[in-house]
């Protein structure tokens, strides 16, 4: 497989005087959509800012698409768009005017940019109230304008901080479709920040899990999705199994499985499609009865377990 780095950190720290933001980091991550988990105060936002040469690190590298963070800022910025996490947007100006300005600024020349910010907001989804102040827009409306701001220069890579914010589950919906559809039709590389692991295994090719500005995970989605996946069983008990999740847990423990038992309920590790299908078998060889049998995708708490020893 051709291996190319669209951003690569190398043991890179930040420390602030009271708290170390990031802490060793190292990743490797490669085109198409990465999703960048990790809880509030995680290092997320610190880390997007050193890629883009805002900040500088305290030790370590960064490189975004070949160049290096501390001494190439200016040119990083020139291929990459940014969409920030907090409202930053003028209240008495319209996403049009807004949208222009911040194409110029990226040196468009002036109907280069009216073009561009025409298309570029008609593919987020603003049509004729790209003409009114943004003051009265939706929190959706002004995440809109910011991921097109983002997209106007016709970036390689685009780095979303957080793009989901404030939105309700439709809205959700909406924004995680338009961010694949940035990779998918314009082949833009796309760092998409979220708290929420959920919204981004949908998303993403490729997820990196940080909890205290430490790496957790890096790992492609496929697998990802597989190590986190399992299946909650609870089984009936019958007279010559008097504990049937006890009979069960052996029997699969025995057929290869890794099973934990933390109460009633077994948790069977899903390796492959026919997980399901020896869980069935085995029940049934042993005369019991299932009960339930429902799959799980372990939530951001639970991939942090252990992890977690960052003070909120
Ligand atoms: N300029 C700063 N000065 C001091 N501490 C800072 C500064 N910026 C961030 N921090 C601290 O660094 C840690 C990481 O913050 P960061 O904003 O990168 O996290 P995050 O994962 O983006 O979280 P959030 O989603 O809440 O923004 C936090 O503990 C934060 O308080």
């Amino acid at each position: 497989m051709l291996s190319v780095s669209v951003i690569q950190t190398e043991k890179l720290s930040k420390r602030y005087p009271r708290v170390t933001a990031l802490d060793r980091l190292t990743v490797d991550i490669g085109p198409g959509v990465t999703g960048l988990v990790g809880a509030n105060g995680a290092g997320k936002s610190t880390l997007i800012k050193i890629l883009l040469g805002l900040a500088p690190a305290s030790e370590g590298t960064a490189s975004v698409l070949g160049k290096d963070s501390a001494r190439e800022g200016a040119a990083i910025r020139e291929q990459v768009g940014y969409m920030p996490e907090h409202d930053c947007l003028p209240p008495d100006v319209s996403a049009t005017e807004f949208v222009v300005h911040m194409a110029r600024m990226s040196g468009l020349p002036r109907t280069a940019a009216r073009e561009r910010t025409a298309d570029t907001l008609r593919h987020v989804g603003l049509y004729e109230e790209r003409y009114r102040p943004m003051g009265g827009y939706s929190t959706g409306m002004k995440q809109r304008v910011k991921l097109a701001q983002a997209l106007v220069h016709d970036p390689s890579l685009v780095l979303l901080d957080e793009p989901t914010n404030g939105l309700d589950p439709a809205g959700r919906d909406d924004m995680l479709g338009l961010i694949r559809r940035i990779h998918t039709d314009f082949g833009i590389s796309v760092l998409v920040t979220s708290h929420l692991l959920g919204e981004l295994e949908r998303t993403s090719d490729h997820i990196v899990v940080i909890d205290g500005g430490r790496l957790l995970r890096s790992e492609a989605i496929a697998s990802f999705t597989g190590t986190t996946t399992s299946l909650a069983v609870e089984v009936t008990d019958s007279d010559a199994h008097p504990d049937g999740a006890h009979a069960v847990r052996a029997a699969l423990t025995e057929a290869g499985l890794s099973v934990e038992q933390p109460g009633r309920v077994l948790l069977v590790e899903v390796t492959g499609d026919d997980t399901y299908d020896t869980v069935r078998d085995t029940i049934a060889g042993l005369g019991l009865g299932l009960v339930r049998m429902e799959q799980r995708r372990h939530r951001i708490a639970e991939v942090f377990e252990g992890g977690s020893a960052h003070a909120a």
